[in-house]
């Protein structure tokens, strides 16, 4: 178990957090601060206590240029309104200067400060000494909160806390709770399902998981790849050729662990990958030549959401289709809705299908919902992720 801001004195201490502030912008407004507010609990937990507090983030991949495209300025103000109080921004292409010093320097209990892109340093990212020693030069304490960034051994995310006393904000607590729990002490039975695109991308999930669940259901696009494993013909669906082999390994290892792995037996196939394309429902050894599977059938609807409701533990990671175009969508509405309705616990391992939840607005009905994409994905693997381990350990 690693150390939390409760198990460290804060008060009256500089304090510096590592957020991931890397939320979604179109014309210089954010269009989503999940991740922002998902941070309040940590800051005002410091506020509350009296630090003096500083915040870092990165945004976007400027790849070590003050590209001012990703500029943090509009996370001073979002985080402003939230707090409903002034935040000193100093928007500097050094992250650190004398001026950046100065303030953190004066800082007064309770105030917050917040760093210009971490990233506007190419040392950041090459988790550079330098880089790490004048953030930690800043603070006495460093409190990492960035989940979605915790894969990454940076000067901010890891570096750092070789200089300073280190330990966990309250969302990352959090998600290691609930995605920790869910894998490591599942209430049975326990349910994964696995969908998108790439086989490829989520196979080392898909092995750690057939050692942990009871059943494992795959859908989306990466269940085309286990058809042809199974020797399906799958017309003009996605394949990921590659891994053809290994879907067929995976199919025999399930087999021979006694886990129940559930593949669509009924699909809706489509000519051309467009909302408005000619579609048909058709079984899954069916797929007419020159047609691509979008979605899942009315049958694997119903036998998807009846494995889920019957659950008492449930992963999703990836959408059941191409929820994007609403005449695909239905499938993953089907297991989003038997997900809000199982009782159980109900984790969604971020990225698409954290969108896909929010989209059909039923957030607010899952037990957690990570605030990592990749960093959910290494964890689920089984994965140290380095801005954890660099944290106390109690
Ligand atoms: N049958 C399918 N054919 C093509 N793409 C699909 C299919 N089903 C789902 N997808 C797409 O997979 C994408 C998500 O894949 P991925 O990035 O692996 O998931 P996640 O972001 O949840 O980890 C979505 O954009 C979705 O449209
Ligand atoms: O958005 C992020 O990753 P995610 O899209 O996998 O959740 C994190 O902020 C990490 O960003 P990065 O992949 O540029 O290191």
């Amino acid at each position: 178990m690693k150390k939390t801001v409760r198990d460290i004195e804060v008060s009256g201490r500089t304090v510096i957090v590592r957020c991931d502030f890397n939320v979604p912008m179109q014309d210089g407004a954010i269009t989503d601060d999940i991740r922002i507010t998902s941070a309040m609990p940590t800051i005002k937990y410091l506020i509350e206590k009296g630090a003096k507090v500083i915040l870092m983030s990165h945004l976007g991949r400027p790849e070590g240029t003050a590209d001012m495209k990703y500029t943090l300025n509009p996370v001073a103000e979002r985080l402003g309104q939230l707090l409903n109080k002034d935040i000193c921004f100093i928007s500097t292409p050094e992250v650190v200067n004398e001026e950046v010093k100065e303030k953190a320097g004066s800082l007064k209990a309770g105030e917050v400060m917040l760093l210009e892109n971490v990233r506007f340093r190419k040392e950041e990212t090459k988790n550079g000494t330098e880089f790490s020693k004048e953030l930690a030069g800043l603070a006495d304490i460093f409190v990492n909160d960035a989940f979605g960034t915790a894969h990454r051994a940076h000067s901010s995310t890891a570096g750092i806390a070789d200089y300073l006393p280190a330990v966990s904000g309250f969302l990352i607590e959090k998600e290691v709770q609930f995605l920790g729990n869910a894998v490591e002490n599942p209430e049975r039975p326990f349910v994964a399902i696995m969908g998108g695109a790439k086989v490829g991308d989520k196979i080392l999930v898909i092995e750690n998981l057939l050692k942990k669940v009871d059943t494992l259901i795959i859908g989306g696009g990466m269940a085309y790849t286990f058809f042809k494993a199974k020797g399906y013909e799958i017309g003009t669906s996605i394949l990921d050729a590659e891994n053809v082999g290994l879907a067929a390994e995976l199919l025999k290892k399930a087999d021979s662990m006694g886990v129940k792995l559930l593949l669509p037996v009924d699909i809706k196939v489509a000519k051309e990958f467009a909302n408005d394309s000619v579609a048909a429902y058709c079984d899954m050894d069916q797929i007419p030549a020159g047609m691509m599977g979008l979605d899942i059938g009315p049958k694997t609807q119903k036998l998807f959401a009846e494995e889920v409701r019957s659950a008492k533990t449930v992963v999703w990671n990836g959408p059941v289709g191409v929820f994007e175009m609403p005449n695909f969508a239905e499938g993953t509405i089907a297991v989003a809705r038997a997900l809000s309705e199982c009782g159980g616990i109900t984790v969604i391992g971020g990225g698409d299908s954290a969108a896909a939840v929010e989209q059909f607005g039923l957030a607010d009905k899952m037990t957690h919902i990570s605030t990592g994409g990749g960093a959910s994905l290494e964890f689920l693997e089984g994965k140290i992720l380095p801005g954890i381990a660099c944290l106390q350990e109690k």
